[in-house]
């Protein structure tokens, strides 16, 4: 087996997009470690499926329009950010990079925008507060031990966290047929650093004949929405929930106070047949009204990606993937470059759509879909 090549010390001039970098962080990862961070569930259609969704629309060119007070600024939750280009929760990072979540934390704060730390990071919520200065939200699985939840929630309201990302659509991991065929399993020194002290969770159970899901305990850790709601009335944060995509679970949402939506698939890393996040943006826009921002992620790769999604009514984007592929290549820096190439890519394409900022950036800006 060939030994993963060290990070990057300089970016290469040839790297100028996401895709450049694949090349890059996949020679720097264990075949393991590749598999868990780029698979998705079963036969990967829908990992596939989340990036071709953006390749069915055009984006009209609009000429002659006066950009000179042109930006990319929105606001969320009361506050500003600079571009609506986020970083979505993505567990364990240590696999990829030695410096792990700390690397993309520093990146974010240098291209202040919003870093949603994963739940399951392999870096002390601690050390990141205090040592990377930029927003941070927090990715959250609702578990069933409510006492060292309790604590974990207290010790990111005190760090400054300043809201929750409470992920919905994973009570049980996809089939990931890629990560089996590797072999996956967590490295010795990558761990769950934050669920320190928390009850284990059952296991699954897997002998034939025996029921491997249902029955084995394995859901009593799965929430409903009465807990849910129990969760958000009790948070001094407010509470995005992750992981919807169908507009009545959206109005659900709604109903029960949460802060505001993350249409998403989890990447294709749970059901394999589920709809893109791209064909579900627009029917849960329309469920919540203007009452709670519409976030999105799933398959975006380009600035135009970005700018579709807005103008099928997301707020803002988060991606995934692609900033992990900067961290495994380079870093820090690479995973800031991978923010600079889509926030340029994003301004480029608003600027020859004629959009001068992103309420301009509307449904008929886009050719239809085929
Ligand atoms: C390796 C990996 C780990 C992930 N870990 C988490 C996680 O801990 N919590 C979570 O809510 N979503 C997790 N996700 C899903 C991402 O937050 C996001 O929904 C998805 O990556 C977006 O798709 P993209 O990778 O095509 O940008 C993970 C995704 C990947 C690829
Ligand atoms: C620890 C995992 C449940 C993190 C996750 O959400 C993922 O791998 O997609």
């Amino acid at each position: 087996m060939t030994t993963p090549l060290a990070p990057l010390s300089q970016i290469p001039a040839e790297i100028v997009t996401v895709a450049d970098y694949i090349s890059y962080a996949q020679a720097r990862m264990t075949p393991q470690a590749w598999a868990y961070l780029t698979g998705g569930a079963a036969d990967e259609r829908l990992l596939h499926r989340n990036e071709s969704a953006y390749q069915r629309y055009q984006i009209w060119p609009r000429v002659l329009r006066d950009l000179t007070a042109a930006h990319t600024r929105v606001s969320l939750l009361g506050k500003e950010y600079a571009y609506p280009i986020f970083l979505a929760p993505v567990a364990y990072q240590r696999l990829a990079h030695p410096e792990g979540e700390l690397a993309t934390a520093l990146a974010a704060a240098a291209m202040q925008t919003p870093f949603v730390v994963s739940m399951q990071s392999s870096t002390d919520l601690a050390v990141l507060a205090a040592q990377a200065p930029g927003p941070q939200w927090l990715q959250w699985y609702w578990q069933p031990d409510q006492q060292a939840s309790a604590r974990l929630l207290t010790q990111a309201v005190q760090l400054g966290v300043e809201a929750i990302v409470l992920t919905v659509d994973a009570p049980v991991n996809g089939v990931r047929n890629r990560e089996q065929r590797a072999q996956f399993c967590l490295p010795a020194g990558v761990e769950a650093v934050n669920l320190r002290g928390f009850a284990p969770q059952p296991a699954l159970v897997s002998q034939a004949g025996q029921s491997p899901l249902f029955g084995t305990g394995f859901l009593q850790t799965a929430p409903t929405w009465a807990q849910v709601a129990e969760f958000i009335q009790d948070c001094p944060l407010p509470v995005f929930l992750k992981g919807i995509l169908h507009p009545g679970d959206a109005r659900q949402a709604l109903e029960i106070g949460a802060a505001g939506i993350v249409v998403s698939n989890h990447g294709g890393r749970v059901l394999d047949t589920a709809p893109t996040p791209l064909q579900a943006l627009p029917a849960v826009v329309q469920a919540v009204g203007a009452s709670i921002p519409v976030l999105v992620d799933g398959g975006i790769r380009r600035g135009t990606d970005v700018f579709i999604a807005l103008a099928l009514g997301a707020k803002a984007v988060l991606i995934g993937r692609p900033y992990m592929y900067g961290l495994a290549a380079a870093g820090a820096a690479g995973v800031a470059h991978v923010l600079h190439i889509l926030r340029t890519e994003l301004e480029v394409t608003m600027a020859l759509a004629g959009c001068h900022n992103l309420d301009a950036i509307q449904r008929d800006c886009l050719g239809d879909a085929y």
